[in-house]
């Protein structure tokens, strides 16, 4: 076999995510309090545990919104725990967010046009054609069946239910063509058909793409994922897949209440 093989099929078994250690402070508070953690490739992850366990502030530090105060964060072959967050979103990280983060009077069109462009309103209308060439056409017309509204592209968007909204946030996350996607409560505040939509798109996303998704409802988050990391006050709690995670105690204990007794 060539060395070259050989580099290759090291890089192929490498993990997509390694975090080492890594700490978030804020002032004397340790949201992130020495993490470590390992996704392989393609993985479905969930990140649970209760309010304030340091889920989003893991998240951040993940796509460089707030960088690790100390620990090492490695991602697809590349030491990214330095790199600003678009250098992290140029190497194949794409995020969702907790809050919508669509510009509401402008089209789902345009919102994806921004998006691929990594532009806001003001730029995008001084900077070139508002028009997709073929390839970011083809692009935006991908992410949106991905997500399910791709007969949605000319509507504004405060006209879309909140619902569509949060599809379209994944149709953004997406357009970019990420390697890995981090899901910040993707479903948080729909309603039950709504919720079953989220899973469905989540749930056919190209299995190349290795998803990450923080999730309250624990009943979506298991059905949807490999593998559960459970924090709390800052720390890995409890690492397991998805079937043992309701009958561990240290979960029942933290996040899901104590087990009541008959
Ligand atoms: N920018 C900040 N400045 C100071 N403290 C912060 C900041 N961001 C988060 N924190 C604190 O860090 C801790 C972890 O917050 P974080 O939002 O990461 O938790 P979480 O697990 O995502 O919670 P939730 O499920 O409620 O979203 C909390 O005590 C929070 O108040």
């Amino acid at each position: 076999m060539s060395p070259r093989l050989v580099h290759w099929e090291l890089f192929v078994s490498e993990p997509i995510l390694t975090l080492t250690d890594v700490v978030v402070a804020f002032d004397a508070l340790r949201a992130v309090d020495g993490v470590s953690l390992i996704v392989p490739r393609g993985q479905r992850r969930a990140i649970i545990g209760p309010n304030g366990a340091g889920k989003t502030t893991l998240f951040n530090a993940i796509a460089g919104a707030h960088p690790p105060t100390s620990g090492k964060i490695r991602f697809n072959g590349h030491d990214v725990s330095r790199l600003p967050s678009h250098r992290r979103a140029q190497l194949g990280i794409s995020r969702t967010f907790q809050i919508t983060n669509l510009f509401p009077t402008l089209s789902v069109q345009d919102n994806m046009m921004l998006a691929l462009r990594g532009l806001k309103p003001k730029k995008f209308s001084l900077f070139g054609s508002p028009d997709a060439d073929e390839g970011e056409a083809a692009r935006i017309v991908d992410a949106l069946k991905a997500a399910r509204i791709a007969e949605r592209a000319d509507t504004i968007v405060k006209e879309m239910s909140y619902g569509e909204q949060r599809q379209l946030e994944i149709a953004i996350a997406l357009v970019t063509t990420p390697t890995m996607l981090l899901l910040d409560e993707p479903a948080a505040g729909l309603s039950p058909s709504e919720r079953s939509m989220i899973a469905e798109v989540i749930r056919s996303l190209d299995p190349a793409i290795t998803v990450i998704l923080i999730e309250h409802d624990m009943d979506l988050a298991l059905g949807l994922v490999d593998y559960v990391t459970c924090m709390f006050e800052g720390r890995v709690l409890v690492e397991e897949p998805p079937e043992g995670i309701r009958r561990n105690a240290k979960v029942q204990e933290v996040y899901l209440g104590k087990p009541r007794h008959a």
